[in-house]
């Protein structure tokens, strides 16, 4: 028998970003106990002499995280009885990871107030605990509006503001009205709430019936999927002309209470306000992908945290269909448990992932950017086979790996060059000169079979790389092969992009 493979430990998986401030050394309860006497009672020490706690206490884990957020980001914080406790290093994780998405090069690096100074964020559900807030403030000086819909959430996130005026001017709690407004609360540092008045913008019912009908084919998954059914998410939270660089959002993972069930070996509280939603976390994180499409470049960057793999997919598999620039996953390991972070972006690229050729002459590739939400690979495979075909060359295609073997004669390539000198308007700067012929027009056309392979490969969503290469290197055909690839591209992107060929006739520019 083969020898079993053996499952990856969640031991060998990196758990904690390396700037993490427990990355190194993770919190001393023993050196907490003795520095802080209300800590000290929930200390115990184990037979090995480890300095332990009661992970199944609330007020044990309540208290850990209270003197950690003093200790060591010097915030002061408390929650009521059994609302949900947040475990300071796991989230602390989720800071620094869109710390990376920020200051990486993918999409366009610009800040949202273009002042290039502190960064804005929108955190969805911000808790009673007020946790990314002040973690993000107090850490990184960012500035963020935190959003939620029960009271108590809403009481204890300013309170939790207000008790640390260091950085209470860069954290805005907002209320989400779940009735037939939306209204703006505000809590300041002097602890004046200002209510701002009913919002002009629309309220969930009618911002969904605001969203383009395909919207973007998400419509397709919700009649299969779970749909939302809550109150406003960012639609109708977000005001009139904001802009942020990213939002975040821990969601309500489950669709009942008892599926969020009761971890045995942990009591992290949590009421079913703050744990569940309709549709759970599917639904929910639908909703802020739905809102997002409408918002596009509001927001640098979207981004939530998924509690199952089965979900994730789910979701960046709807983002694939609503032509999101980018799309980003990572990995949060908690211990025993695996939380997920989902990013995108509506924003420009800022480098290309790949060059859109390559240069090599006998390989060759162009990028097809911009697909329209109804296309797939397939349907460019099925296309070019089509296309091939139609000249009379024989095609071999794989459709599980998305390539064609392909083998033309003269004749077919005479075929296929004939369609395109009657639609490029300039000449093509190469070796093939149009004559005064029949057929083609072009002399030096191969007089051998020529074969190769033409691959499609997924970049990001809405985005495919095609890559032709010839069987033989150094064949006396690349000329030829090349000029083909060109009419190739041009009926592709005639066919499937939003930005047809013309506007990109890159192929003549190609590096050799
Ligand atoms: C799992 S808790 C997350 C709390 C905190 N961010 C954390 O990470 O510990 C989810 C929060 O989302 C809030 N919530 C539910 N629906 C919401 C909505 N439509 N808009 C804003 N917040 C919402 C709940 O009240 C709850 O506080």
């Amino acid at each position: 028998m083969p020898p079993k493979k053996k499952r990856k430990r969640a031991v060998d998986r990196p758990t904690i970003h390396p700037r993490n401030k427990y990355s190194d050394k993770p919190p001393d309860f023993g050196l907490l106990a003795s520095l802080y006497p209300s800590f000290e009672p929930f200390v115990f020490y184990s037979r090995d002499g480890r300095p332990r706690i009661d992970w199944t206490d609330f007020n044990a884990t309540r208290e850990l995280t209270r003197v950690l957020l003093l200790h060591d980001h010097d915030l002061h914080w408390w929650i009521p009885d059994g609302q949900l406790c947040p475990t300071v290093p796991n989230r602390s994780n989720y800071i620094h990871w869109i710390e990376d998405l920020l200051s990486s090069d993918i999409i366009t690096n610009s800040n949202s107030n273009g002042d290039g100074e502190v960064i804005r964020g929108f955190d969805i559900g911000t808790g009673a605990n007020c946790i990314y807030p002040l973690l993000g403030a107090s850490l990184l000086g960012w500035s963020f509006v935190g959003s939620d819909v029960t009271d108590v959430a809403l009481e204890w996130a300013a309170r939790n503001v207000k008790s640390n005026p260091h950085i209470c001017d860069l954290i805005e709690i907002r209320k989400v009205d779940s009735g037939e407004k939306t209204s703006y609360w505000e809590e300041t540092c002097n602890g004046q709430s200002i209510d701002m008045g009913s919002s002009t913008q629309v309220h969930e019912t009618e911002a969904v019936k605001a969203e383009p009908a395909p919207s973007s084919s998400l419509k397709l998954h919700s009649d299969v999927n779970k749909s939302y059914h809550g109150p406003p998410v960012l639609l109708g939270v977000v005001r009139d002309g904001e802009k942020f660089d990213f939002c975040m959002c821990n969601p309500p993972f489950f669709e009942t209470i008892e599926e969020a069930g009761l971890n045995p070996k942990t009591s992290c509280g949590g009421t079913p306000e703050e744990m569940v939603c309709p549709g759970g976390e599917e639904a929910f994180i639908s909703r802020i992908i739905q809102d997002s499409v409408q918002l596009k470049q509001s927001f640098r960057w979207y981004t939530s945290m998924v509690g199952r793999k089965s979900n994730l997919k789910v979701l960046v598999s709807k983002l694939r269909e609503v032509g999101v620039t980018i799309v980003k996953t990572t990995e949060f390991v908690q211990g025993q448990t695996c939380r997920w972070g989902l990013a995108w972006s509506f924003m420009p690229p800022a480098r290309k992932i790949i060059s859109s050729h390559v240069t090599q002459k006998n390989i060759l590739s162009f990028t097809l950017e911009g697909l329209q939400c109804q296309y797939s690979a397939m349907h460019v495979l099925q296309s070019a086979e089509a296309f091939f075909c139609s000249a009379g060359a024989s095609c071999k295609s794989n459709a599980s790996a998305f390539y064609i073997d392909i083998t033309t004669t003269k004749d077919h390539f005479d075929a296929i060059l004939n369609n395109n000198v009657q639609n490029v308007d300039e000449p093509a700067p190469c070796q093939y000169k149009k004559a005064p012929s029949n057929g083609s027009g072009y002399s030096h056309l191969p007089s051998t079979d020529l074969s190769f392979r033409f691959s499609i490969f997924q970049q990001v969503p809405g985005t495919l790389l095609v890559r032709g290469s010839l069987q033989h290197r150094d064949s006396p055909s690349e000329g030829a092969f090349s000029l083909m690839f060109q009419r190739l591209e041009e009926v592709l992107k005639e066919k499937f992009c939003r930005e047809k060929a013309s506007s990109g006739r890159s192929y003549y520019n190609q590096a050799r």
